[in-house]
């Protein structure tokens, strides 16, 4: 019998620019009408660090030069992202399902996600957005525009921003009835469009929430099976990087927990990846840690790295 997956799309998914992602996309609908294929529904939720950095610096570039009227708010850029994103991924996913002869709607929704006020990350600026930099134009940027830039994970300097964790997907219910319907949804996208509530009202907060404790709360709010993460390694490794690295297959909640305490996992990179498959296994559910190439693999369990109770 299928399976209900959310599967959480990594930047090596995507590329980092428009014309990079749409060809990329390509590639990556492959394994994932692999597994529509196969009778399991999916839900694909996604990345936008890059995109979101871009569309940000973009339009505040532009709003200096003159040749727009203002800069584009977080919030808004996230809700672009997800546009431009959702439509490669619908565009690509459409053509795939059409040239294998299956017939299924594929939709994107623009997901807005809950997020509490008093989060004390909205005192720490800590994930990663946009480009990569060398040092002197990090200062530069940063002298210039006032963002706070942090070395990622020995990559190169990049903007920080707060990123809150995930309460509630605001649109769970119209992912729901899709589901249901038979629809391949896209959501969360970019972890979705961060809100606050204030007096019964929603109103967007400049932040970008982490798509893997996005897509773990998804996965949880939708009753999935399970949370397939997928990224650019087949699996997850203790010492990574050293001489004696090891890569797992499997790990248990408490043992995932030793790991994360222990620094096996880079800050803003694996880190969140099994923070979040560790918040999902704790519901019940299946989480595997793998890279695109071998999702069809992860599900059947012959591939990536299981995170369970
Ligand atoms: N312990 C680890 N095991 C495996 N990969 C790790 C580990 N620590 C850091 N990494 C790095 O984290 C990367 C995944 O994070 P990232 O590239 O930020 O993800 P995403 O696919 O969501 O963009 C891997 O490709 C690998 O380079
Ligand atoms: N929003 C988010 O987590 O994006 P990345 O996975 O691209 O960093």
């Amino acid at each position: 019998m299928g399976k209900r997956i959310v599967i959480a799309l990594g930047g090596n998914a995507l590329g980092s620019t428009p014309y990079e992602q749409l060809a990329l996309v390509t590639e990556t609908a492959k394994p994932i009408v692999d597994l529509i294929e196969q009778g399991n529904e999916v839900v694909i939720a996604h990345g936008n660090g890059p995109q979101v950095g871009m569309i940000n610096l973009g339009m505040a570039t532009a709003a200096e030069a003159g040749a727009i009227k203002s800069d584009m708010p977080f919030p808004e850029c996230g809700a672009m992202s997800q546009g431009y994103i959702g439509y490669h991924l619908q565009n690509a996913i459409g053509n795939e399902l059409a040239a294998r002869g299956l017939q299924k709607d594929v939709a994107t929704v623009v997901t807005q996600v809950l997020v509490d006020e008093n989060d004390p990350a909205f005192r720490k600026p800590t994930k990663p957005v946009g480009a990569f930099y060398d040092k002197a134009t990090a200062e530069r940027i940063a002298a210039e525009k006032g963002y706070t830039m942090v070395e990622d994970a020995g990559r190169g300097y990049r903007q920080v921003v707060p990123s809150p964790k995930p309460v509630d997907v605001i649109e769970k219910n119209t992912v729901r009835a899709l589901i249901s319907g038979g629809c391949v949804v896209i959501t969360v996208g970019g972890g979705g469009i961060p809100v606050v509530r204030r007096d019964g009202k929603l109103y967007g907060t400049p932040a970008v929430i982490d798509k893997d404790f996005a897509s773990a709360k998804l996965a949880e709010l939708v009753q999935a099976d399970a949370l397939v993460i997928l990224t650019a390694v087949d699996r997850v490794c203790i010492n990574w990087g050293k001489p004696d690295q090891k890569s797992l297959a499997e790990m248990t909640v408490a043992e995932a927990e030793r790991y994360c305490e222990e620094g096996h996992f880079a800050p803003g990179s694996m880190l969140p990846k099994v923070r979040a498959a560790v918040s999902f296994a704790k519901t019940g559910g299946q989480a595997i840690i793998a890279s695109l190439a071998q999702a069809g693999a992860a599900v059947r369990g012959e591939a990536g790295t299981v995170v369970h109770l």
